[in-house]
């Protein structure tokens, strides 16, 4: 079993690790894509397009109602309707996996730094941690759009690595797909993957994290029973 002993502070991913809000988003895609009078969405199919960010969501929806590959222009001017969709669903019938709080809690408790670090844009991400009561665990948040880029590239973790003045072994990454996977194995950090999330229909031990957990109160096992 990997060693914890070094970590400090962990930056959480949102989407498919704290909070399922696939439900939110597949009704914001089809809320969009009825918009545009084109052919909806199962939630399965979202559930696949989701983990690059808000327009890599709607350029997948896209290139399936379409059946091509989609017109940048057409993109562009798809977003501010997704985004206004997506701003009135947010958190209406996305929830929490089971022991997100109270290992959270737990964590902090443990004198543990905590950040979140999504590809979700940033004015999404504040909304939706207030609604289920997490703002105040994190001493940072970044979102997709917080930095010029997104992971899996390493510069929301070497960002974070920077502002708490600490080494890549003081730091953990916890996600549910390959970009956090990537982005932390890219920073030199450690990662713990969790397998109920969405990964494209990949299971996430293949991105060869440190650890791998089927329950979210298992992190609390690996970093607290010392
Ligand atoms: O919004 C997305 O595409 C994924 O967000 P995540 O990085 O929190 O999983
Ligand atoms: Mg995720």
């Amino acid at each position: 079993m990997t060693n914890f002993d070094q970590i400090r502070a962990i930056a959480f991913d949102l989407d498919g690790t704290l909070v399922d809000s696939v439900p939110d988003l597949a009704a914001a895609t089809n809320a969009t894509l009825l918009e545009l009078e084109l052919p909806q969405a199962s939630e399965e199919q979202v559930r696949g397009w989701v983990g690059n960010g808000a327009k890599m969501l709607m350029r997948r929806a896209l290139s399936f109602a379409l059946g091509n590959e989609v017109d940048e222009t057409r993109l562009t001017e798809t977003m501010p309707k997704f985004m206004h969709h997506y701003g009135l669903f947010l958190e209406k019938h996305s929830c929490l996996y089971p022991n997100v709080l109270s290992t959270l809690t737990a964590l902090k408790q443990a004198g543990y730094r905590l950040a979140v670090v999504t590809n979700k844009p940033y004015r999404f991400t504040v909304p939706l941690l207030e609604a289920f009561g997490l703002t105040d665990l994190f001493d940072h948040v970044l979102g997709g759009d917080s930095l010029a880029q997104m992971k899996p590239d390493p510069l929301p973790l070497n960002h974070l690595l920077q502002q708490w003045q600490i080494k890549p072994q003081q730091l953990l990454m916890i996600g549910d797909s390959k970009n956090d996977i990537l982005a932390a194995q890219s920073a030199n950090v450690a990662v713990i993957g969790l397998t109920y999330g969405y990964n494209y229909g990949e299971h996430i031990s293949l991105s060869e994290p440190n650890e791998v957990c089927d329950d979210f109160g298992q992190i609390g096992q690996l970093l607290l029973s010392k």
